[in-house]
């Protein structure tokens, strides 16, 4: 079941930047992965649906209520990680979870202090409860926000950009939490980065320019790619050469050569071999293929 439905959004700034272009997309339980490259449009599409901001035009329904004309049903049941809380308190952790989750409408005091409590558990943070959130590293910072979303036992978490900025020791014990977070709730994580995606996500998009350009699962837009990534190790010089020719992707510089991977039907040249492609071929040859506006084909 859909529940998450996001009908025709437009949204254009003061500016005259066109941050949402039309975006229709609808969203079930589950871990939702929305990728896009920075300016895509992730964050505007992220506040609009945590009722942050105002769309100039489109819908956005929630379990079939209509959070334009009525977001308290959603604020009541939104978890949300937002890309920067940009001020921590000097209190201590377990102090402004309770805080928060007195904003939250948690009124039962027992009711509250047993939820803070299991939180802190359950992102790692008991031990740290009594130290000022100001005080905690990056990665603690980002589990504290995952404690915060999750008050009330929210239906839906909307999580900007978690992940950018972490160590990927915090990143794994990050990612571990989210999926803890379970198939009954609806998840939308966006990110540009596409290990997050391919780890967590059964369906996914990619926003470009303020339009959806693709959506699906990520092992069936991988699969649509089988037989068409071809990869090579080759020089700087040489790599000018492909470029001018070639469909590249994608190219990785390891050990002072680059590694590049092209998209072809046939084989580039005798040095090239096929590879299994993966959700970074995938994104970067969406992205490739997208590049300008009028090459653009939204979905
Ligand atoms: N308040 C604002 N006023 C004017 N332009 C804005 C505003 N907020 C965002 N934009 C512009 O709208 C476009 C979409 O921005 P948005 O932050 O939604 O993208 P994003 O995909 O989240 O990017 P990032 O990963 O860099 O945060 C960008 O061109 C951005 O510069």
């Amino acid at each position: 079941m859909q529940r998450l439905k996001i009908d025709h959004l437009l949204k254009t700034y003061p500016n005259g930047v066109k941050a949402l272009d039309n975006v229709s997309l609808q969203i079930g339980n589950g871990m939702f992965g929305l990728l896009g490259p920075n300016g895509a449009g992730k964050s505007s599409l992220m506040k609009i649906l945590a009722t942050l901001l105002q769309p100039d035009s489109g819908n956005v329904f929630f379990d079939e209520t209509d959070i334009g004309t009525n977001p308290h049903f959603l604020r009541s049941r939104l978890g949300y990680l937002p890309q920067d809380f940009g001020v921590y308190p000097r209190i201590s952790a377990a102090e402004l979870l309770e805080h928060l989750a007195v904003l939250k409408g948690i009124t039962n005091r027992a009711d509250r202090k047993q939820q803070v409590a299991a939180l802190l558990q359950q992102t790692n943070l008991y031990e740290n409860r009594k130290q000022a959130v100001s005080t905690f590293s990056g990665g603690m910072r980002q589990r504290f926000g995952i404690a915060q979303a999750l008050l009330g036992n929210p239906q839906l978490i909307i999580a900007d950009e978690p992940t950018a900025g972490l160590d990927p020791l915090e990143r794994n014990r990050f990612h571990d939490l989210l999926s803890e977070i379970g198939e009954q709730v609806v998840v939308l994580l966006s990110t540009h980065i596409v290990e997050d995606v391919h780890d967590l996500c059964p369906e996914m998009a990619v926003l470009i320019g303020g339009q959806l350009v693709l959506k699906g699962k990520p092992s069936a837009l991988t699969e649509k790619l089988r037989g068409r990534v071809w990869q090579k190790t080759v020089s700087k010089d040489a790599l000018a050469v492909l470029k001018s020719n070639n469909h590249v992707i994608s190219t990785r510089f390891i050990g002072g050569s680059t590694q590049v991977h092209i998209l072809s039907d046939v084989q580039p040249d005798s040095g090239f071999r096929l590879v299994e492609p993966g959700l970074e071929d995938v994104y970067f040859s969406t992205i490739f293929g997208n590049q300008r506006p009028g090459n653009r084909q939204a979905i």
